[in-house]
């Protein structure tokens, strides 16, 4: 349906609103009690792999992971592998994938910095070629797709804390461009194609998340700070120390992501714990819950570092009835275990 309408300038602005295509025959047959079958791109990353845990729990979901393996691992998807309802598929998103899914889940991306910036080209086409492509399989099967865009498309923010109507302040030409500005571009390719040919989008926009099955060696500072404090090294607070972030438990986030793929809302929708701490702060909560031995030290910090970050989940609280349930200190503990475990460092006694 096409509307033609009239701005205050007498300019005209033409909005198409086209009707969504019409998912699998299948999925309406009296006689075909299919599953929902869903598709999770980035799978055996630290996010993914928590979300794939969840919506096998449901047995009437078949999950599809793509994934290329560049972060993620199929360690973090074992108890899966050889499932009935389970399909694993090494592919990289940046080529298309032809396949029949009622639901994608689009993850794939490298989300640490050292990660993403350590082939910037490679991040901008996986946020872009990779996000076309799934745009476009979600089109041709009549699929609902979400994207995990990120706190980031907010740069280093001038408002505080972040609402999802803050347009944000973001160097498009700085390190960290190919993540933020990839991210930026994807969240608009997914608003033209909803446009434009209807198909059903989400837009989660996450604010720092951790827990078990991070990489170990990933740079985030979660982790870093976990795996230095149970190595005996020095916590390395990169400068100023007073910069914030607010820090998301994952079994959290994983709800928030599954409520709004099923809910009616296309978002963005701001998903992360509101708790804001500044990194020096973080150093301490680790020091004294995990290894009261350790130095906390001042290391030079990288470009473009944002300076303050903390989600306004109003929405997601009105929206998806949804609010982050596991604090700081609750959470901490619990990835410690896992970050033992792999580490092979007992508990002391
Ligand atoms: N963890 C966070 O704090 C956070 C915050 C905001 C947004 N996000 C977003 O959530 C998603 C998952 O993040 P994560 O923390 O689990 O990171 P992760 O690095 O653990 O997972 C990313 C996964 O994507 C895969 N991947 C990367 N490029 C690919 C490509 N071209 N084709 C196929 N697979 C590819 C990786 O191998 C990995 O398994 C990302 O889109 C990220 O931008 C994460
Ligand atoms: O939540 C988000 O939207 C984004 O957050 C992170 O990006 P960032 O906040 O820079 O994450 P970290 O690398 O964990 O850094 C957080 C802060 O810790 C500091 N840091 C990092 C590592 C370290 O060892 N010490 C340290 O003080 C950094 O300077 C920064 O100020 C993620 O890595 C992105 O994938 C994600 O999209």
């Amino acid at each position: 349906m096409a509307t033609d309408s009239s701005n205050g300038n007498g300019h005209h602005q033409t909005t198409t609103t086209k009707t969504p295509p019409s998912p699998s025959p299948l999925r309406f047959s009296k006689f075909f009690q299919s599953n929902m079958r869903i598709l999770v791109t980035g799978g055996a990353g630290f996010i993914g792999s928590h979300l794939v845990d969840r919506l096998m729990e449901n047995e009437k979901n078949e999950v599809i992971v793509a994934d290329n393996y560049f972060t993620g691992s199929k360690d973090n998807l074992k108890k899966w592998i050889g499932h009935p309802r389970f399909e694993l598929i090494r592919h990289d998103v940046t080529e298309p994938l032809l396949i029949e899914v009622d639901q994608i889940y689009h993850l794939a991306c490298p989300a640490s910095p050292i990660f993403y910036k350590y082939n910037p080209v490679k991040t901008i086409k996986t946020n872009v070629i990779g996000t076309l492509n799934m745009l476009g399989l979600a089109k041709r099967v009549g699929a609902r797709i979400l994207l995990t865009s990120t706190s980031e498309v907010y740069g280093d923010p001038l408002v505080h804390p972040q609402p999802e109507s803050y347009w944000g302040n973001v160097n498009p030409i700085g390190v960290r461009s190919c993540y933020d500005e990839g991210k930026r571009v994807a969240e608009t390719l997914m608003f033209d194609y909803h446009r434009q040919h209807g198909i059903e989008i989400r837009i989660a926009r996450i604010f720092n998340t951790y827990g078990p099955r991070m990489n170990i060696d990933d740079g985030r500072v979660v982790s870093n700070f976990i795996a230095q404090a149970l190595r005996g090294e020095s916590l390395t607070v990169q400068s100023p120390g007073t910069q914030t972030r607010s820090f998301c438990y994952v079994s959290d986030l994983v709800d928030g992501l599954i409520r709004l793929m099923e809910g009616p809302n296309t978002g963005p929708i701001n998903l992360g714990n509101p708790g804001e701490f500044t990194m020096i702060e973080l150093a301490e909560t680790v020091k004294e819950l995990i290894n009261p031995d350790v130095e906390i030290k001042m290391v030079e910090n990288t470009p473009d570092d944002p300076k303050q970050r903390k989600p306004d989940i109003t929405k997601a609280k009105e929206l998806l009835g949804w609010e982050p349930k596991v604090k700081l200190r609750d959470g901490l503990p619990l990835m410690e275990e896992n970050f033992r475990l792999r580490l092979g460092v007992d508990k002391k006694k």
